[in-house]
């Protein structure tokens, strides 16, 4: 049996840098950025589709930023929900298979300590509403594909929190976060190894699916985990505490964010079989290929 040809949209994204070095020394994969897809110009993207061969589709691009969303609904609707309807459309009508990422905001993040798939959704700004969207219309254009849910991404292709507040701490050792949102840091490298799974052992999967690290974190302690790490490892971090706050404080943010968000990974679990680590010992992995290669 060949391996499957892999398309990923979203080459220049987090997600999408660490799925095409995880796939591309196996399989036959190409990577597309908004250069050879633009999610801006849904009357080009099924021509475009058509004119490429590929076994799987890995959609790992959209429009990201929760306050940019706010600010421009049609440009996030588009990206988000549009394009990932008629990618779908594509993927079922000639077969293929369809992996498209959505996030934990698709949650209100208020009632639940811990949220399943089957799970009433009720987003609260326009990312988490024109994502779930996104979800509804892959699944009733493509109901063989799979809608992956993922949370908090942190690896060496994209910085996101850890980084940043690693880089702040070199400098400063005045550093707050925010301790009162909660929800599951998850390492781009583990996404990829149950992506690879997901591909090959259970090609028949589809749905919904929550594919995130074991525990839980808020942004303060998630912070603090990534500055003992570094510290322990050398970096001259000027310190590994960090003033708690809360999210209310950070008046600069234009959408509102859910605050509870963790995701049960149970399903994906049973699925693949076996311990789905915690987040910590993926960040320590992460900060330690980071900051000690070999
Ligand atoms: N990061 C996180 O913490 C979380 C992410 N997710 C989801 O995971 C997936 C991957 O996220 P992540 O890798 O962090 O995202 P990034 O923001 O890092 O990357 C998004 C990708 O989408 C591309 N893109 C944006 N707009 C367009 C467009 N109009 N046309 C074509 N491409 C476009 C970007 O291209 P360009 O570089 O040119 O802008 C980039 O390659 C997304 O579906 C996201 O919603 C879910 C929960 C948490
Ligand atoms: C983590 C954090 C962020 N911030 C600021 C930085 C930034 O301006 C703003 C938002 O930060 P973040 O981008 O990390 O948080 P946010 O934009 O909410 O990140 C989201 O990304 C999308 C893709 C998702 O799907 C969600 O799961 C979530 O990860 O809040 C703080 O001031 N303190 C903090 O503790």
């Amino acid at each position: 049996m060949p391996s499957p040809r892999i398309l990923i949209l979203g080459a220049t994204g987090g997600l999408g840098c660490a799925l095409r070095r995880h796939f591309a020394p196996e399989y036959e994969v190409t990577s597309w950025s908004r250069a050879e897809l633009d999610f801006g110009r849904p009357d080009t993207v099924a021509a475009t589709l058509a004119a490429h061969d590929f076994d799987v589709l890995l959609n790992a691009a959209g429009m990201t930023s929760p306050d940019a969303c706010e600010v421009q609904p049609e440009l996030a609707f588009l990206a988000n929900a549009v394009v990932p309807q008629i990618l779908a459309e594509c993927c079922h009508e000639r077969g293929v298979r369809m992996i498209h990422f959505s996030t934990d905001y698709v949650f209100s993040g208020t009632g639940r300590d811990l949220w399943f798939e089957s799970d009433e959704t009720a987003p609260i700004n326009v990312y988490g509403r024109t994502k779930l969207a996104g979800e509804q219309a892959v699944l009733r254009a493509a109901p063989g594909a799979l809608v992956a849910r993922v949370s908090w991404l942190f690896g060496p292709d994209k910085p996101s929190h850890p980084d940043s507040m690693i880089q702040k701490a070199l400098q400063t050792g005045d550093l707050s976060a925010v301790a009162d949102k909660i929800s599951v840091p998850t390492s781009h490298a583990d996404i990829c190894g149950w992506i690879e799974q997901l591909i090959v052992r259970h090609p028949t999967i589809s749905g919904v699916l929550h594919l995130c690290n074991s525990g839980v974190a808020s942004w303060h302690s998630w912070a603090e985990a990534a500055l003992t790490i570094a510290a322990r490892l050398e970096v001259p971090v000027k310190t590994s505490r960090v003033q708690p706050v809360e999210l209310a404080s950070l008046t600069q943010l234009r959408a509102p964010r859910p605050l509870l968000t963790v995701m049960s990974n149970s399903k994906l679990q049973n699925l693949l079989g076996g311990e789905i680590r915690h987040w910590h010992d993926a960040l320590e992995e992460y900060l330690v290929q980071k900051y000690q290669p070999q």
